[in-house]
């Protein structure tokens, strides 16, 4: 969305970059200053611009008819846009005449008029919507070493380029040694700039180095901070010491100075500060997390670069695993409100987080934790193969068998209303949710899986959650009953492929405001201590879950509960900075383990 500008900036800026020599520079001639009130003494010049530009458009190849469609569509779109600045750069190895207006910057190459009088410029016409821009720089050509000054070469603008899901950074240089008319594009593309209101000038940042290959921090230095110094963005930056030190200091620290958070590690990482963030807000509400209370939104919006090993958010938010598909989506300001789940028992609030797997999605995880030796994909894999082998057996005390639970659910209900817009005299239909009523069923389940968000990962590129989307103020609850070890296979074999996963009958999936959980058993996936991992569990305690916690996974972190969980959600509690996605555009991981 394109807001009109609100400030002036300081303009001079000093970007050095290239050596690159310029061959050619060309006369200057501004055609505007985005002075408006001096609009009429410059309309002649304008006028004949705008001429000129009318009919080099009506010039172009194709059917007439269309031709002339697209034409005059074109020409009413620039018409309406009106010119700020002409000048002529230097772009390529060509002088270009160069057109600002509030919204774009067109250029095309000067060529000599035919013998009829038209110019041929529209096969050339380039042009970069300021929405996609993110800076503006003023070009040097500096000598090794040296730090200011260095002979002008033009300006330069830095566009936010999108191929797929993938955003990256494109420079277009436009050329010109006159100092008077780069500083007049360069302030008023900047005062242009300034008006994006979404886009963050400070950031508080998040890494945590330990993160899957620990290169967290190498991510955050070498791709993503030159952009937010490019983006003149300020960034505090915090080295996470220890689990738990990024909520310590959202909870203690004063955040008024920044315009977001980011995180630069795994799924682990990100709810930490997910958490850390809410947490923060509730206590700043004065709301009372020892009851049942409804939280107030996140006062800041959240970055996410991924560096995890799984990366779910990121992959749920950008279509991929790209640091800088993460780092444009911060600078460009791009909001995406999302969902929250809350998890309490017994009225007092464990976390927020966005999912939570209990039964083999905690079991595994607390298996692979336990043996976070292994490197990362080789310990997950372990933890998967060695679960499903021990699924169904008695291993000396310990007893790997379904959960005995009580599950309940509060669906989500949908109604539609139709009222009569009188001024348009024709019907709005709408859509509003209402309270259902709780649901309660219970019995033997190999998996409990409650979602706000698709999880999407290359693992399963539809998501682990397909029918749920950022912030349709609903869960995906996907309840798997006991089955063979066969059938619940073949169900998570499919996550990797376009088959329905849910068309199992020991599979039930509703759409859900709220789930309550109790298991009735107790300490069954509590622990899984075989003979030939004894070692391994001496060297890692185990965690051992006593006879009234139960270990789920919420968001990739293991969480030990009491036994009695409430998951909410709580519709759009939070800003993340992305879109959202339907699929990941990942390349397609096959789980080699089953
Ligand atoms: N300095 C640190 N040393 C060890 N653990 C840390 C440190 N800082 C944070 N942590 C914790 O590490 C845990 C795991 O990190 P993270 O999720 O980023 O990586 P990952 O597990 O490799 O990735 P993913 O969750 O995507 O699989 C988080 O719960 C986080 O709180």
């Amino acid at each position: 969305m394109f807001e009109t500008p609100r400030k002036s900036i300081k303009t001079r800026d000093a970007w050095s970059e290239s050596q690159e020599e310029l061959s050619e520079t060309q006369p200057v001639s501004p055609v505007g200053t985005g002075n408006r009130g001096k609009k009429k003494k410059k309309r002649k010049p304008q006028q004949h611009a705008e001429k000129q530009l009318a009919s080099s458009l009506q010039i172009c190849t194709g059917d007439p008819c269309e031709r002339k469609e697209q034409s005059e569509k074109r020409y009413t779109d620039y018409d309406t846009d009106e010119p700020i600045l002409r000048g002529i750069f230097q772009i390529g190895k060509k002088s270009h005449d160069v057109l600002l207006t509030s919204r774009r910057v067109t250029w095309s190459p000067i060529q000599p008029e035919t013998p009829t009088g038209h110019v041929e410029t529209l096969r050339h016409m380039e042009c970069v919507e300021l929405k996609d821009v993110f800076t503006v720089k003023v070009k040097r050509r500096r000598s090794a070493g040296q730090q200011t000054g260095g002979t002008l070469l033009g300006i330069t603008l830095f566009q936010c380029q999108k191929k797929g899901s993938k955003l990256k950074n494109r420079e277009i240089h436009f050329n010109n040694m006159s100092t008077d008319h780069c500083e007049i594009w360069f302030k008023n593309i900047k005062e242009i700039l300034s008006g994006f209101q979404n886009r963050p000038k400070s950031l508080k940042v998040f890494v945590n180095p330990a993160s899957h290959k620990k290169e967290a921090y190498e991510i955050y230095r070498d791709d993503v901070a030159p952009l937010f110094q490019l983006a003149d963005i300020k960034t505090d930056v915090t080295i996470s010491a220890r689990k738990g030190h990024a909520l310590s200091i959202l909870k203690e620290s004063n955040l008024d100075a920044y315009d977001g958070v980011v995180v630069v590690g795994g799924d682990g990482s990100v709810a930490e500060v997910v958490h850390g963030l809410l947490l923060r807000a509730q206590m700043d509400a004065g709301r009372d997390t020892d009851s049942i209370f409804t939280p107030v939104r996140a006062p800041l919006p959240l970055g996410v670069i991924p560096a995890g090993s799984t990366d779910i958010v990121a992959c749920s938010l950008h279509g991929i695993r790209h640091p800088v598909t993460g780092a444009m989506h911060i600078i460009m300001g791009n909001h995406q409100e999302v969902d929250v789940c809350s998890f309490s028992s017994f009225g007092r609030l464990l976390r927020f987080g966005f999912s939570a797997m209990f039964g083999f999605g905690g079991q595994t995880l607390a298996l692979a934790e336990r043996n976070r030796w292994m490197p990362p994909g080789q310990r997950r894999e372990y933890a998967v193969i060695k679960t499903l082998a021990n699924l169904n057996l008695c291993l000396g005390m310990f007893v790997c068998r379904p959960e005995d639970c009580e599950l309940s659910y509060l669906p989500v209900k949908k109604v539609q209303t139709e009222t009569l817009d009188p001024v348009k005299n024709e019907s709005i239909k709408d859509e509003h949710v209402i309270e259902g009523s709780w649901s309660t069923t219970q019995g033997l389940f190999l998996n409990i899986s409650v979602m706000a968000i698709p999880c999407l990962c290359s693992m399963a590129p539809r998501g682990l959650a397909p029918t749920t989307r950022l912030n349709n103020g609903s869960m995906a609850l996907i309840a798997a009953r006991n089955t063979s070890r066969s059938e619940f296979i073949k169900h998570l074999k499919r996550y990797n492929s376009v088959n329905n996963q849910f068309s199992f009958s020991f599979v039930e999936t509703h759409t859900v405001q709220a789930v309550k959980l109790r298991p009735r058993s107790q300490g069954s996936w509590s622990d899984n201590v075989s003979e030939d991992n004894r070692d391994c569990e001496f060297k890692n305690p185990p965690i051992i879950s006593s006879e009234e916690t139960y270990l789920w996974n919420v968001d990739g972190d293991l969480l030990e509960a009491p036994s009695e969980l409430l998951i909410r959600v709580h519709p759009q509690l939070l800003t993340l900075f992305g879109v959202d996605v339907e699929e990941a555009e990942e390349p397609h991981t096959k789980c080699s383990c089953i």
